[in-house]
């Protein structure tokens, strides 16, 4: 839901070793996805461990307004009873996607094919997000987009009553893009196709083959075409959600920096389109172990041991940036601990995130102290060698990620980090403070 009361600062203290072991929830983008894609097929589809985080709760809303029976029975155990594609009915208020642009972007998509009109909005962060990067390939369908100047939220949107398949090439490495036009060509008669040239994370398509529709992905030298045939029954699944390797990084890294840890983070994702950021960590130095190496939901999963490690700044390679493009904030916190500088270039998909992300993490970590050089498209940071002096109050923007980092920034710096709104956790990572503080992390409400 759109904004949130009075920020709650939330102040990150030197930390003792962190020990034991993190079970962080489901995947937000499995999340989103196994909702509208339950809302697409015809009956019932279970969902065990759904991240009850807000952004996924508000398309959960969404998915109810668009006429899916959407049933939470336990917590992370839900139902949706799905309408067929196709089958959305017209919500009779305005669909409030909050923070989330997966959840605005792909719902639009969702909706492109129907002939029916939807008013979307969002809170102050998502309002600033480009969103012509999702209605220019879905007006290719048929659909017309009224939104305010430079296409962003709030922003109306009439399906298109007789829609036409579409062969689109995806400008920039952007999963949200990807599924849209997927998802809106489920209801397209014919062919759909997508061409990414670099590939993004690929849940969607894995979903979709899961849901029952014909997707096939070649690989060329061009890049990842998938083709999609219109119209099929989807078929209702038993989804079970792996955990979340974005979240899976802030214990991990947390448990990197702070001297005589040792954590064990079960069940993080091994897929190659989401684990740039463990290869990265390993490539500068990370003690981290990969054991049992197993499937779960669909995804491969490992679990990780992780040690302190003393760490050493790397280049990242820039074509590496999509499999971690949520993980650079945090990877910024990292290499403010290593040795040396660690560059991080292509990386301004950054810019359009919740906040701008290179802004906002040059801007917190120089308040605590630590060097940085940036430009549209890099971010540099100049290690420490593990001593990072802290002492700062950082702006959030509304971001959860720039949030938690600067929170495992304080963990071991010198002098307590305080972030200006702790309730931004809240969108990806609801027990990020529960579980931070039982492995041993002292973070409080700022006094
Ligand atoms: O498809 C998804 O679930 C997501 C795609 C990424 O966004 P982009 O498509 O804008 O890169 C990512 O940043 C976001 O957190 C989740
Ligand atoms: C970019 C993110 O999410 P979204 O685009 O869904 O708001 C994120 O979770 O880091």
């Amino acid at each position: 839901m759109s904004g949130h009361s009075t920020p709650k600062p939330i102040t990150a203290h030197r930390s003792g070793p962190l020990r034991g072991t993190a079970e962080v929830p489901g995947d937000k983008s499995i999340s989103h996805r196994s909702l509208i894609l339950g809302a697409m097929a015809v009956g019932e589809t279970r969902i065990h461990g759904l991240l009850e985080g807000q952004d996924v709760l508000d398309t959960a809303r969404a998915m109810q307004a668009f006429g899916a029976e959407v049933v939470q029975h336990a917590p992370g155990s839900w139902s949706v009873h799905g309408v067929g594609v196709g089958g959305f009915r017209e919500p009779a208020q305005v669909i409030d996607c909050g923070n989330s642009g997966t959840g605005v972007r792909l719902i639009m998509g969702a909706m492109a094919t129907s002939p029916i009109t939807v008013t979307f909005t969002g809170d102050a962060s998502l309002c600033k997000r480009p969103m012509g990067r999702v209605t220019d390939p879905l007006s290719l369908f048929g659909m017309q987009a009224h939104g305010r100047k430079g296409g962003r939220l709030p922003m109306t949107v009439i399906g298109a009553a007789d829609p036409v398949p579409v062969r689109y090439a995806v400008p920039v490495p952007s999963a949200q893009v990807k599924s849209a036009v997927l998802l809106a060509g489920l209801n397209a008669p014919g062919e759909t196709v997508v061409i990414e040239a670099e590939p993004t994370r690929d849940h969607s398509e894995r979903m979709l083959v899961g849901f029952g529709a014909d997707l096939q992905v070649e690989r060329t030298a061009q890049g990842n075409v998938i083709t999609l045939k219109g119209q099929p029954e989807l078929r209702p699944q038993e989804v079970s959600v792996p955990r979340d390797p974005s979240s899976a990084a802030f214990p991990t890294c947390a448990a990197l920096i702070v001297e005589g840890s040792e954590v064990f983070v079960p069940g993080v994702s091994q897929n190659l389109t989401r684990n740039g950021l463990y290869i990265t960590l390993v490539e500068m130095g990370a003690d981290i172990t990969f054991e049992n190496p197993r499937e779960e939901g669909g995804e491969p999963v490992a679990d990780l041991r992780v040690k302190a490690s003393s760490l050493t700044g790397i280049e990242v390679p820039p074509e590496r940036a999509a499999s971690m493009i949520d993980e650079y904030p945090v990877l910024a916190v990292v290499a403010a601990y290593a040795e040396g500088r660690t560059v991080m270039r292509g990386v301004k998909e950054l810019r359009v995130k919740e906040s701008d992300r290179i802004e906002a993490m040059a801007r917190g970590l120089e308040a605590c102290g630590v060097r940085i050089e940036e430009d549209e498209d890099t971010l540099i940071v100049h290690g420490t060698g593990g001593r990072v002096p802290g002492g700062a109050t950082v702006a959030v923007h509304l971001d959860h990620r720039i949030a938690m980092s600067f929170l495992v920034l304080g963990m071991a710096a010198q002098k307590p980090v305080t972030v200006d709104d702790g309730d931004a956790i809240l969108t990806s990572f609801p027990i990020f403070g529960a579980l931070m503080t039982s492995l041993g992390a002292d973070i409080r409400a700022a006094e």
